[in-house]
């Protein structure tokens, strides 16, 4: 296969893409950018998929997190069966993350919940107890950076996703500063928490993941990104939704739940 690369602007919110020989006389075709959302589009995609398309927050949340766990384990094969400490927020971000856990040690990973600001819904309430009943500890308090830096081998951020607006609240602010300091990995799910959705790390906090795992489609401060492995998950998103925003995602490998982007 030929590749050139396509250079565009960062303010459309497109990435280089290879272009891809189409196999025929040697002609090669332009692949279309991969789209990176603002804030309203994500928003406007997440209500078309539950209004529109009629799923359901589960649904989608069960996918998602299943991905996050699937990235997690190719990303760092080497940490198999020992301690990952999964920081979860109040919204969904926070319920992918309590999915994600369960699939983790699913996988035979050794996940530690942190979940202090609980919603009272029941889809989180099942969400926890599924946990519970799998065995799955729950701390009570913020990890010390002693225990965040020794205990675990790698931190997975579900704290905010694309509904977060900076600044980061009083009651997130040291788990987020003990998250930023660690250095132990740290595997953000959608957005690193803190970072302003389309801008990024526009208040200085210093999160830098090593793996990040968009969800849907990429937002625009995934441009930012700096770690080792970036990957698109949510395996969920129908073609017509697809074309109707020109999100442009790549194939999925075979029946991967995950793409490496
Ligand atoms: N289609 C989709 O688009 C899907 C989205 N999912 C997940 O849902 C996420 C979005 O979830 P939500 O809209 O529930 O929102 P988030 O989980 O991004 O965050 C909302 C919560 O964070 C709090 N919050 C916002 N700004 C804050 C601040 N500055 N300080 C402290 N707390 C703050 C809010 O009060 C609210 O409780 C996505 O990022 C993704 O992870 C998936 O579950 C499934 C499908
Ligand atoms: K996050």
């Amino acid at each position: 296969m030929a590749f050139k690369f396509l250079f565009s602007s960062s303010s459309w919110g497109v990435r280089p893409k290879p272009w891809i020989s189409s196999g025929l006389r040697g002609i090669h075709a332009p692949a279309m950018a991969l789209k990176y959302l603002n804030q309203e589009q994500a928003t406007n995609i997440d209500v078309e998929l539950f209004n529109d398309y009629r799923f359901s927050v589960d649904q989608l949340m069960e996918l998602a997190g299943l991905s996050c766990a699937h990235a997690i384990a190719q990303s760092f094969p080497e940490i198999h069966g020992q301690s990952i400490l999964v920081c979860c927020g109040p919204g969904n971000n926070g319920g992918d993350g309590l999915v994600c856990a369960r699939h983790l040690s699913l996988l035979g990973f050794a996940p530690v919940i942190f979940y202090p600001k609980r919603t009272d819904k029941p889809l989180y309430q099942n969400l926890v107890v599924q946990c519970e009943k799998m065995g799955l500890p729950f701390l009570e308090q913020t990890p010390s950076q002693v225990d965040m830096d020794g205990d675990f081998k790698l931190v997975v951020d579900a704290l905010f996703g694309f509904s977060f607006q900076p600044p980061v609240r009083s009651n997130f602010v040291d788990l987020i500063a003990r998250m930023s300091s660690t250095p132990v990995p740290i595997a953000s799910v959608d957005i690193p928490s803190g970072w302003d959705v389309e801008h990024g790390d526009v208040n200085d906090l210093g999160l830098q993941p090593e793996l990040l795992i968009s969800l849907t489609a990429p937002k625009l401060c995934a441009l930012k990104f700096q770690g080792k492995h970036h990957f698109l998950g949510g395996r969920f998103v129908p073609q017509a939704l697809q074309e109707k925003y020109q999100l442009n995602l790549p194939d999925y490998p075979g029946t991967d739940s995950c793409v490496r982007l």
